[in-house]
């Protein structure tokens, strides 16, 4: 038995619909089917999810944007009339949405969750019907159903152990599961979403609570490539990445499958195949536990830009007892969360997301450090990128850092920080944001100097 996970851009529009019914259809393992909101038809388009956040924010005690209430319809109907479904199904979405508005006006974070929610789960529906349209004995499942139980946090859930016994009985359900990805409900009663780009954890969990023998994550390409195609010409295509790779370089920008639907899988040892709706044919990227390590100690580089460098310096810091456990406190006293502390004798940098200090928090964050821990000096770096090199090899390679440097050094990129983990399976260097495309580049050319189609 097989989980089949549907990305957006494979679900867009009714065109899209028909590959993914023939993909369903010609393989009997496929059981469940996991399916996102109608994502970009076309490189300038708009994400149904980003309409639905838009009309969320619309909404007042005078009514909502209208235009983008039904720029979304218009995105169903589009898919219902293109495979000529029941025009009573637009009527039932524009119901909901109309009953969401309604229910949730006046409580902004629910309602942008339950309305965020709306695209995956009208989606299941629409595809339920097309399926049954079909002839196929096909069931639309809502998350409450498969027993999707999460915690409690708006727009970042997270799955609770006890959710997979439930979803392992729907292994006992006859035909096609539909199961829109991308939200669960918490004990409170609240439909909850995950982080963006969550309905991979979806299809995750139904795989891991399923026990199916493989989980396959459609998209709009070939194959996970050593580093992500819009940055590089025609990169190396990888055949197969350990799951810890995957998480590294996910995490680090690899935004083809998020890196927190590793977790669940990976329990499990089930496999992942990320596969192309538009080319089913094509072998794909396989996810799996272990791999044949070959030559090649780098498999993939990952860059994610937005962060910053909170800097702090105070003479003798090496000899103040408590004063790194004190200024984490501070940001956790504030929730940030943080990427990297590399330290020196006398100062201690704080890489994170330069996001979280909005809204008025980078002055009361510094005004506490100054305050609290008496630094001589703290400043802000911001525009900064990380890069991630990432293998398995590299634990067993020498000289990796220094063909790296070499590299950032040729792209003219200044090196603002280096971190190895322990784990020796990742290497994270910090340059300057306006320069992370050169430096990505000139890292690639280092590592995969042979201009191979495929590698591994
Ligand atoms: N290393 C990478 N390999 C392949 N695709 C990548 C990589 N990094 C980023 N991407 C991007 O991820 C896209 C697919 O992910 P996503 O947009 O989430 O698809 P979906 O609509 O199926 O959910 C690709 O079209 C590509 O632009
Ligand atoms: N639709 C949601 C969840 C998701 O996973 O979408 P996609 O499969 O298109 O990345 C989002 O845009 O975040």
């Amino acid at each position: 038995m097989k989980v089949a996970k549907f990305g957006g851009s494979s679900v867009a529009n009714a065109v899209q619909y028909k590959k993914v019914a023939n993909i369903i259809l010609s393989d009997a393992e496929r059981k469940a089917v996991v399916v996102s909101a109608p994502g970009k038809r076309h490189s300038d388009d708009v994400k149904t999810t980003d309409l639905l956040i838009n009309l969320a924010t619309s909404i007042n005690e005078n009514g909502y944007d209208e235009a983008v209430f039904n720029a979304i319809l218009d995105r169903y109907k589009e898919i219902i009339e293109g495979l000529t479904l029941d025009d009573e199904l637009l009527k039932s979405i524009s119901d909901s949405l109309q009953e969401i508005i309604s229910l949730y006006r006046y409580d902004e974070e629910r309602l942008l969750d339950a309305l965020k929610s709306s695209g995956e789960d009208n989606n299941a529906k629409v595809m339920t019907a097309y399926l049954v349209s079909l002839g196929q004995k096909a069931t639309y499942i809502s998350p409450k159903e498969a027993g999707l139980i999460v915690t409690d946090e708006p727009g970042n859930a997270q799955i609770l152990p006890e959710a997979y016994e439930k979803v392992a009985e729907l292994r006992n359900r006859e035909g096609i599961l539909v199961i829109p990805g991308f939200f669960g409900y918490s004990y409170q009663g609240h439909i909850v979403t995950f982080p963006r780009g969550g309905s991979d954890i979806t299809g995750s969990i139904i795989a891991a609570g399923m026990n199916a023998v493989e989980y396959e994550n459609f998209t709009d390409i070939d194959s996970i490539y050593c580093v992500n195609p819009n940055m590089v010409k025609n990169p190396c295509a990888l055949k197969e990445i350990t799951y810890r790779e995957m998480r590294e370089l996910a995490y680090s920008g690899f935004s083809i499958f998020h890196d927190e639907a590793l977790q669940p899988i990976f329990q499990k040892g089930i496999p992942v195949c990320v596969k192309n709706t538009n080319h089913p044919e094509a072998k794909g990227t396989r996810i799996v536990l272990e791999r044949e390590l070959n030559e090649e100690p780098v498999i993939g580089i990952a860059s994610d830009a937005g962060f910053c460098s909170v800097n702090i310096t105070k003479y003798l810091m090496n000899r103040e007892l408590g004063f790194g456990r004190r200024l984490l406190a501070i940001l956790e006293d504030e929730g940030i969360l943080y990427e990297h502390t590399p330290s020196g004798i006398d100062n201690l940098s704080i890489i994170l997301r330069e996001h979280q200090l909005d809204n008025g928090k980078e002055e009361r964050v510094f005004n506490r450090i100054r305050q609290e821990l008496l630094v001589d000096n703290v400043n802000i770096e911001r525009n900064l990128a990380m890069i991630m090199v990432v293998g398995e090899g590299m634990k067993h390679a020498v000289g990796i850092a220094s063909k790296a440097t070499q590299a950032l050094v040729d792209s003219g990129s200044n090196i603002k920080m280096i971190n190895q983990g322990s784990s020796e399976v990742s290497m994270v260097f910090g340059v300057d944001g306006d320069s992370v495309n050169r430096a990505v580049n000139c890292l690639y050319n280092v590592y995969f100097p042979v201009q191979e189609k495929t590698f591994q």
